[in-house]
């Protein structure tokens, strides 16, 4: 049985950083049960992590890639204890999960999306493995580790602890020594005060010495006094220390962010980054207030400790019984608190999802008259968060109030203990007071050192997904290349493949090989999903190729630097983004200069002068997000204005004009194709008006080029571009 716990103990467990890891943290898990170390960083990348996490086909290439013989299948459950442990298993239809080990009543599982291992009775498996509520059948992946797993050399993770922290503490050296001090005396003062109490008792009430006693309470009250003026003092020191340490640490995050590539933020939630900023203030949390908690807690157990030890070491030791087991009474309930906490994290990530959608839709909710059926949904989950409450509740209860009866227990014998010591003198009565003192301020102390425990393991947790982002490579690492500029060059892609995700997703780009002309414009046109986006974010190096080559110039686009090269380049995304800042903030966005001749121009060419002229502040008036409100249309001939005000060699436009207005879209389109000249320009474009004085047209479909000619020359050919425009060609435009 012991043997079994320990055993047990000793399976590997580690947490998701982020929503999507769960498999490569299994597959973590996993090969660090069979001896190797890999790095969250590295499988990651094997797993081709997206947004949407990882597929099981995914799953399975990166596990081979590390030597693991695999097999998935989908099995019943009476066969998984026949089969090799630990394996993965298809959880909740959504994530992955380690089982370690399955027995006649129970399977062992470690699900990276928990604080550690739990243990399942057979029907709460089966409710998160089955496929459907009726069988017995669930997804597994079998890995087998070969020789090749064993001779392959660990990739472990870059160290992270607590102890990275000092170099940022060594920041506020100054601070520490007072702290130390105030550390110093405060051991001192849970020295004297309980040989104060006993000196009350035994020197100054049975003495009847009333000087005496004055003197000790006029003391004690120099000494409260004292501990209150320094508890004020260190306060306010720690929470410079913790804020200024905090704040470095976000700038540096920060700073890392900037220089991630795009990539990086495609792949992963917006709330898994957010998460991360709150890390920051975790550890601000735990510098200031859990750190020198426990570090009071352990001065005051070693310090009270060592007293009580001097007075009667009976006493000492019924203190330590009587502490262990209210330990190990609270520790007893940690499984179920667990399992509780799962329920309840589900429950309310559900909760805060479907109330964003309700904010986000509400249109749509108004729109379908589906507001009884979304308040329905709610309503559900507010039940589900209560009955979890209640639980938690009833939980809690019998843990503290039995955890409460074994203290006044423990406290009852102590003072019978210490009484009996009076009765046959081997204590005085002031040293009894004393004792008993003692024991009180003795439990807080070892109630905070076993929440110390948990809080560091949080903490250590959030440095490591902070140390994460500063391991992830930098957009422009190691490419020092300026681009080579004497005015526009011709940009060539050669056979350029590309897919968003592993060699298992779609081919989104094939074989793409073309020229876009200096000095020229080139048009892609092609139906929705065809990879016209995608094409201008592998030019702009949002994403590298999978194969094939991009060369600007003479130069290879891999070997830019992407800032450089942005520097070159003016573009209008389909997504473009006005912040909230002013108008005229919004247009020299990025601009080294400032000339607001210069910004007038730019907004006369996109029709949009008079318009901002009319605002409450002119160019002045906030705009954006929680700013004034523009329309579809106004929002792009703003972003036209900044492109247009970067005055840029290459102009990239993806469905640029496609929210204005006919009149507009004319007068607009006429005044850009003066400001194209020579500069080469990449436009992608549904309307024909856009289009059609384009010097070549390329037609893109499924990721493929299908036709490249003039306006005139593909109409003629009565192909891909013809049956493309035929309407608004019928329509006149
Ligand atoms: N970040 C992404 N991750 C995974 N797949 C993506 C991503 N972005 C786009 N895709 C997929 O790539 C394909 C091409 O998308 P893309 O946006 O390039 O098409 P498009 O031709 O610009 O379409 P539209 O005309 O509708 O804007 C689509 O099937 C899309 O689902």
């Amino acid at each position: 049985m012991l043997k079994d716990f320990i055993r047990r103990r000793k399976y590997p467990f580690y947490k998701q950083p982020d929503a999507m890891d769960c498999g490569p943290v299994c597959l973590k898990m996993v090969a660090r049960y069979h001896g190797k170390n890999f790095s969250m960083q590295h499988l990651r990348k094997l797993c081709k992590i997206g947004k949407q996490g990882t597929t099981m086909l995914d799953l399975i290439d990166a596990a081979e890639n590390i030597g693991f013989k695999t097999m998935a299948a989908e099995l019943e459950y009476n066969k998984l204890h026949r089969l090799p442990m630990p394996c993965i298993v298809h959880w909740q239809k959504e994530h992955y999960v380690v089982v370690y080990e399955v027995n006649n009543e129970s399977v062992y599982l470690a699900d990276p999306a928990l604080n550690s291992k739990i243990k399942l009775d057979t029907a709460a498996f089966l409710s998160g493995w089955n496929i459907n509520d009726d069988t017995q059948i669930g997804r597994v992946l079998l890995l087998e580790a070969t020789r090749s797993f064993h001779e392959m050399d660990s990739k472990p993770e870059h160290k992270t602890s607590l102890w990275n922290l000092i170099p940022y503490l060594k920041l506020h050296r100054k601070g520490w020594f007072p702290i130390a001090v105030s550390l110093a005396l405060a051991s001192g003062f849970s020295l004297v005060i309980p040989l104060l109490t006993q000196m009350i008792v035994d020197k100054g009430i049975q003495g009847k010495n009333t000087n005496l006693l004055l003197l000790i309470c006029l003391g004690q009250l120099m000494l409260f006094s004292g501990r209150m003026l320094m508890d004020f003092v260190r306060g306010r020191l720690l929470f410079r220390i913790g804020a200024r340490t905090s704040i470095t640490m976000l700038k540096d995050f920060l700073a890392k962010l900037m220089k991630l590539p795009f990539s990086f933020f495609d792949n992963r939630q917006a709330g898994d980054n957010m998460q991360r900023v709150n890390d920051n203030q975790r550890i601000e949390e735990f510098l200031t207030n859990s750190l020198i908690n426990f570090i009071l807690s352990a001065i005051t157990l070693i310090v009270l400790g060592g007293v009580l030890l001097h007075y009667n070491w009976q006493i000492f030791l019924l203190f330590i019984v009587g502490a262990g087991i209210s330990v190990i009474w609270s520790n007893s309930f940690q499984q179920k608190r667990k399992m509780i906490d799962q329920k309840k994290f589900k429950v309310l990530s559900a909760n805060q999802q479907l109330l964003l959608e309700i904010f986000y839709a509400m249109q749509e909710i108004k729109l379908t008259g589906s507001e009884e059926e979304k308040k329905q949904l709610w309503e559900g989950l507010q039940d589900q968060s209560f009955d979890l409450k209640l639980e938690a509740l009833q939980l809690d209860q019998r843990m503290q109030g039995v955890g409460a009866f074994i203290n006044e227990v423990k406290n009852v014998l102590i003072t019978y203990a210490a009484a009996m010591l009076v009765i046959h003198d081997q204590v005085t009565l002031g040293g009894m007071l004393a004792i008993t003192y003692i024991c009180g301020q003795l439990n807080a102390p070892v109630n905070q050192l076993v929440e110390f425990s948990r809080v560091s393991q949080n903490a250590a947790f959030s440095l490591l997904r902070i140390d994460e982002v500063q391991q992830e490579t930098e957009e422009d690492f190691g490419v020092d290349e300026e681009l080579n500029e004497d005015g526009p060059v011709d940009i060539v892609l050669d056979q350029i493949s590309f897919q968003y995700g592993g060699k298992h997703s779609a081919q989104v780009l094939k074989n793409v090989s073309l020229k876009i002309p200096a000095g020229k414009v080139t048009a892609i046109v092609g139906t929705s999903g065809s990879g016209k986006t995608t094409l201008i974010k592998l030019l702009l190096k949002f994403y590298a190729s999978s194969a094939g080559s991009i060369k600007i110039g003479k130069q290879k686009i891999e070997a830019i630097n992407a800032r450089s090269w942005r520097k070159y380049c003016g573009v209008v995304m389909q997504d473009g983004y006005v912040f909230m800042d002013t108008i005229a903030n919004n247009i020299f966005a990025g601009a080294e200069v400032k000339d607001f001749n210069r910004l007038h121009e730019a907004a006369k060419m996109a029709n949009m002068h008079a318009f901002f002229l009319k605002m409450p502040f002119g160019y002045e008036t906030v705009v954006g997000r929680d700013g004034f409100g523009l329309s579809e249309g106004q929002k792009q001939r703003l972003l036209i204005a900044r492109m247009i005000y970067r005055n840029p060699d290459y102009v990239f436009l993806d469905e640029a004009t496609n929210s204005l207005d006919a009149q507009n879209e004319l007068s607009i389109v006429n005044n850009l194709n003066t400001f194209f000249q020579g500069k080469t320009v990449l436009i992608v474009a549904h309307r024909l008006s856009t289009v059609k004085n384009a010097d070549q047209i390329v037609v893109l479909q499924q990721g493929e080029i299908k036709e490249v000619g003039t306006h005139q020359q593909l109409l003629q050919i009565k192909g891909h571009y013809y049956h493309l425009i035929k309407n608004q060609l019928e329509l006149g435009q």
